[in-house]
């Protein structure tokens, strides 16, 4: 199911929260919306929901009108950062509840539930689960509960709000690989707030960009990263540090320098590192540009820090492979 989300604004006190948003989402993507904390993300959640009403604007799920239309006609599927499950209720009965609580007429009998929990639990991976109760899980397997349960009453959207926020890192990144593949497996239009950048460029196919309520750019992980429409989708998304070249003042990631222990042509500048802090395969340098004294930050792969023999206050030589100008 396509979202178009037309001219959205909406305020709280004195605070516009979503500035006149636009925003097309193609059935069966998996969109990330990203943003720092206030920017309105949940809101737009919400609004797609029907959990929250727009000031103004519109939103059509597959072409049509839904903005006045009740949550739960919406045919949408929920999953919160807090794993919402009823801890009275064993893991097949939380799963099953969406599908017990139906009207008669849509209501499956026993013998359906049963099968599509079952159906359900193996996709989450949890089958053998059924008969635990949620404080038998883990975070991360209370989170897929939530998600098979989210997916039981068959929602043509998914709406998941931060729902790897509360888990440890080791967790979380074994869930982002994991919602990759199910998304690929069920194809189900998805949306999920983040305001990891490393988790928005891992998992999405689109990753929407938001900034004080506006949108600062739409794109795949590759687009928003390697071509940034705006300063602040290139600050978002990763480390850098700015810096000027033959007159031209722009910015440089820190694993965009070449290094060398020699000057090897007049467009090197001379520097000496201050500290080393090796991180796992990275080698994440601090060094001063003699030139002027400032600080960069600088990444290279620690095999090759090794080879160049280089250590805390060695002497080095750099340039940048590239320079992020904005006009
Ligand atoms: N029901 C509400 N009443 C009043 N203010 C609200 C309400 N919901 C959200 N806000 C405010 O709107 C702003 C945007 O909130 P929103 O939750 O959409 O941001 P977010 O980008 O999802 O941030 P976070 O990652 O912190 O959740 C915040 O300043 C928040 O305090």
């Amino acid at each position: 199911m396509s979202i178009h989300i037309q001219n959205v604004s909406k305020t709280f006190g004195n605070t516009r929260v979503l500035n006149n948003v636009h925003l097309e989402i193609p059935g069966g993507e998996l969109v990330a919306l990203l943003g720092p904390s206030g920017s309105g993300k949940t809101t737009l959640l919400r609004i797609i929901a029907g959990l929250e009403q727009p000031d103004s604007g519109r939103v059509l799920l597959s072409g049509e009108d839904a903005t006045d239309r009740n949550p739960r006609d919406r045919e949408v599927g929920f999953v919160f950062q807090h794993y919402a499950l009823f801890r009275h209720m064993t893991v097949f009965e939380n799963v099953a509840f969406g599908l017990k609580v139906k009207p008669r007429s849509e209501r499956p009998d026993a013998h359906a539930i049963k099968k599509e929990v079952h159906r359900l639990l193996k996709l989450v991976q949890l089958d053998w689960a059924a008969d635990r109760f949620p404080a038998q899980l883990s975070g991360g397997q209370r989170q897929r509960v939530a998600l098979a349960r989210a997916l039981a009453v068959q929602p043509r959207v998914l709406l998941l709000d931060e729902p790897f926020g509360a888990l440890d890192a080791k967790v979380r990144e074994e869930l982002r690989t994991w919602l990759r593949h199910l998304h690929e497996e069920i194809h189900v239009t998805s949306v999920f707030v983040t305001h990891d950048q490393q988790e928005a460029l891992e998992v999405a196919s689109q990753v929407v960009v938001f900034n004080e309520g506006n949108i600062e750019q739409v794109g795949t992980p590759e687009t928003v990263y390697d071509r940034p429409a705006t300063p602040f989708v290139y600050h978002f998304l990763g480390r850098s540090n700015t810096f000027t070249a033959q007159g031209k003042k722009g910015f440089v990631r820190p694993h965009e320098f070449e290094v060398v222990t020699e000057p090897l042509g007049p467009d090197f500048r001379e520097g000496l590192i201050r500290h080393v802090h090796l991180i796992g395969s990275v080698a994440r340098l601090e060094v001063e540009d003699v030139l002027d004294r400032s600080t960069l930050e600088v990444e290279l792969p620690r095999t090759h820090f090794r080879a160049l023999g280089l250590h805390s206050q060695s002497q080095l030589y750099f340039r940048p492979e590239q320079l992020t100008v904005f006009d």
